[in-house]
């Protein structure tokens, strides 16, 4: 894949603090970072360190204390369709069906572009790209849990958008499961090219998958301690990775950081 260099996604000196009955925390310090268009990024670092407010921040669903969060040099300050978020906890509506629950965004993001057959062949279409085509006419309490993550997958990539937020997708499911879901995010992404962010706790997953790997330090104030390049070219097979000496040295820099280095003090 073929990454720019022009800076598509830009997280300038954000601090983000939290008041809570009287008291003020400041969850992340002076977070910066460029992303640019096609890279596939990966946030990892300790439990509660601030991953999921950093991606609720470029999502628009919480706004910087100060800082700034810019996408093609807009300023994100809501929610938008072009910047999609799949949850750890499939976030389907369960009263819908499969189809229904793609269609559903569909409809928000294209009801005045597409006509209400294109509508239809495109919800299709993005059930199709993550194998869920055949499952369309069922609820999600009857499927499984990958089932209903892919799901989740195929309604935010409908969406088209520039950036697609993840957040622990792959967490609550088995490893199997897991396994055949990150190598269909990332034949997704070869094949569409888009802007993606992932927090993740698996270390194995993020040295697999991303372009960069983004260490964040322990909070509070939480900052960036450390950024990855993963230099494995693609297309990446996990089994041909296991023996690969890049693969190797990238997933111990990473446990590294996260045993030795997690705390900026001691890092520092
Ligand atoms: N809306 C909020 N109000 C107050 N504090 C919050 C809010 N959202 C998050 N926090 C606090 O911010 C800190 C970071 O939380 P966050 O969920 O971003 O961490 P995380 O790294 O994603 O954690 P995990 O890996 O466990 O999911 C935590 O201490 C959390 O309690």
């Amino acid at each position: 894949m073929t990454v720019t260099t022009k800076p598509f996604l830009q997280i300038q000196g954000v601090h983000k603090t939290f008041s809570r009955g009287g008291t003020e925390t400041e969850v992340l310090h002076d977070i910066g970072l460029d992303i640019a268009e096609g890279e596939f990024v990966s946030i990892i670092g300790h439990s509660g360190c601030g991953k999921s407010t950093l991606l609720n921040l470029i999502a628009g669903l919480t706004r910087v204390t100060t800082g700034a969060v810019l996408l093609e040099d807009r300023e994100v300050n809501e929610p938008g369709p072009e910047r999609a978020v799949v949850f750890q906890n499939h976030s389907l509506l369960p009263w819908l069906t499969v189809y229904e629950n793609v269609h559903i965004a569909v409809n928000k993001v294209f009801g005045k572009k597409k006509s209400r057959a294109e509508r239809h062949d495109w919800t299709l279409h993005n059930l199709d790209l993550v194998q869920m085509g055949h499952a369309k006419d069922k609820r999600p309490a009857e499927i499984s849990g990958g089932m209903k993550q892919r799901v989740g997958i195929a309604r935010a990539l409908a969406m088209e958008p520039k950036v697609l937020l993840m957040d622990e997708p792959f967490g609550a499911l088995d490893a199997l499961t897991r396994a055949h879901l990150q190598d269909s995010v990332m034949q997704i992404h070869a094949r569409l090219g888009n802007t993606a962010i992932m927090i993740t706790h698996d270390v194995d997953e993020a040295v697999l998958l991303s372009d960069r790997i983004v260490m964040m330090t322990n909070g509070p104030s939480a900052r960036i301690g450390d950024v990855l390049d993963v230099e494995l070219p693609r297309p990446r097979k996990r089994l041909e990775l296991v023996a690969d000496a890049r693969y190797i040295q990238a997933r111990e820099a990473v446990l590294k950081f996260l045993y030795e280095r997690h705390r900026f003090v001691e890092a520092a």
